[in-house]
């Protein structure tokens, strides 16, 4: 993994000062920040600074476990102990023990969940699902969210205990859009990735396409600009770099302060503005993916990954819109 931190000494600054400070001790960082703007990136410079740089770093995505395998996920469990445990399972913490557990997404933790993460948290200690031992264990937290837990605290949603424990050293990431100066070499530092991987000479972007760049406002942060700046290397074949259309339907959606009903003669809506339904814009900016990706629709680039969302959710949008992938030869990536 490429672990570049891109405006550390600008947009960054103030994050990496904070990285800096709490890194070399134990405490429990969290970091709070919008979807993509590069939470796992500061947990791993914390981990990579930290005196446990040598063991492990094991992240967990805390939206994804299911209510039922919980126990067996944080804990462990011994062989045999339920239909299905056919060996020994190491949970979470023994997995991370004397390195770093991420626990990304925190705030979608069940409350079930809350109850048995601050048990370990308190204890210290954790037995294995139908284990008789107790085992130690001696884990660094870091955890991360874009959601207000203090908000969910006070709605009940998160337990004011666990809140008291994870938010010792608070981390804030600004969004994309609130460190536009870091567009430019992030954009530059994307372009040279995507050009590697594809094979196809680099490019830089141009002061023009940069000041296109920010003018976006970045819903995806950083890593919907790593998509757009990949995107616009295929679409540009190696001679230029199509960011325009790589934005395509995103950017122009992306200007929604025009006033519908206004008198000011200054602030009139310009008639020229082209406005289309917007299923006709999704319908095209996914045919537009099928085609650069031969009809792939999962895995590296693949349409999802171009379009910046779920496979699933693709699959879903085609089927709503009747979209059919026989229409793009070559691909072997089946629609169900
Ligand atoms: N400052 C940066 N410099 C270079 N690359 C970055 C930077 N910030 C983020 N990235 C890249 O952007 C992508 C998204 O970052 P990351 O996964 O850390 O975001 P996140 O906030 O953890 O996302 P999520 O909310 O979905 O968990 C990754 O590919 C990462 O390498």
């Amino acid at each position: 993994m490429d672990n570049q931190i891109i405006g550390s000494s600008h947009g960054l600054a103030q994050t990496m000062e904070q990285v800096n400070i709490v890194a070399p001790s134990d405490l429990t960082a969290l970091i709070r920040g919008e979807t993509g703007s590069g939470k796992e990136v500061v947990a791993r410079a914390i981990h990579e600074q930290s005196p446990r740089a040598d063991k492990a770093f094991i992240r967990v995505n805390c939206g994804a476990i299911s209510p039922d395998l919980i126990d067996s996920e944080l804990f462990g469990h011994e062989k045999g102990s339920f239909t299905g445990a056919a060996g020994v399972k190491l949970g979470w913490f023994e997995r991370a023990d004397g390195g770093t557990l991420f626990l990304d997404e925190i705030g979608e933790l069940s409350l079930a969940a809350q109850t048995r993460l601050l048990r370990v948290l308190q204890e210290g200690t954790l037995n294995r699902v139908g284990g008789e031992r107790e085992i130690n264990v001696n884990v660094r937290i870091i955890a991360a969210t874009h959601r207000n837990l203090s908000d969910m605290v006070n709605e009940k949603l998160f337990r004011e205990d666990l809140w008291y424990r994870v938010n010792v050293f608070p981390i804030y990431l600004p969004s994309l859009r609130e460190r536009k100066q870091d567009i430019s070499a992030l954009a530059n530092h994307f372009s040279e990735r995507a050009a590697k991987k594809l094979g196809l000479p680099y490019i830089a972007p141009t002061s023009n396409q940069v000041t296109t760049l920010q003018a976006y406002h970045w819903p995806g942060n950083v890593r919907e600009l790593q998509v757009v700046m990949e995107r616009a290397a295929i679409l540009g074949q190696g001679k230029q770099l199509d960011i325009e259309s790589s934005l395509g339907p995103s950017f122009k959606m992306a200007v929604p302060s025009i006033p519908i009903e206004n008198n000011n003669e200054e602030n009139k809506l310009d008639k020229n503005v082209s406005i289309e339904p917007l299923e006709k814009t999704i319908v095209s900016s996914i045919n537009n993916a099928l085609k650069v990706t031969n009809g792939k629709i999962s895995g590296e680039g693949g349409a999802a990954s171009l379009l910046n969302i779920n496979p699933n959710t693709l699959r879903s949008k085609m089927r709503k819109y009747q979209i059919e992938i026989k229409y793009f030869p070559g691909n072997s990536n089946l629609l169900s």
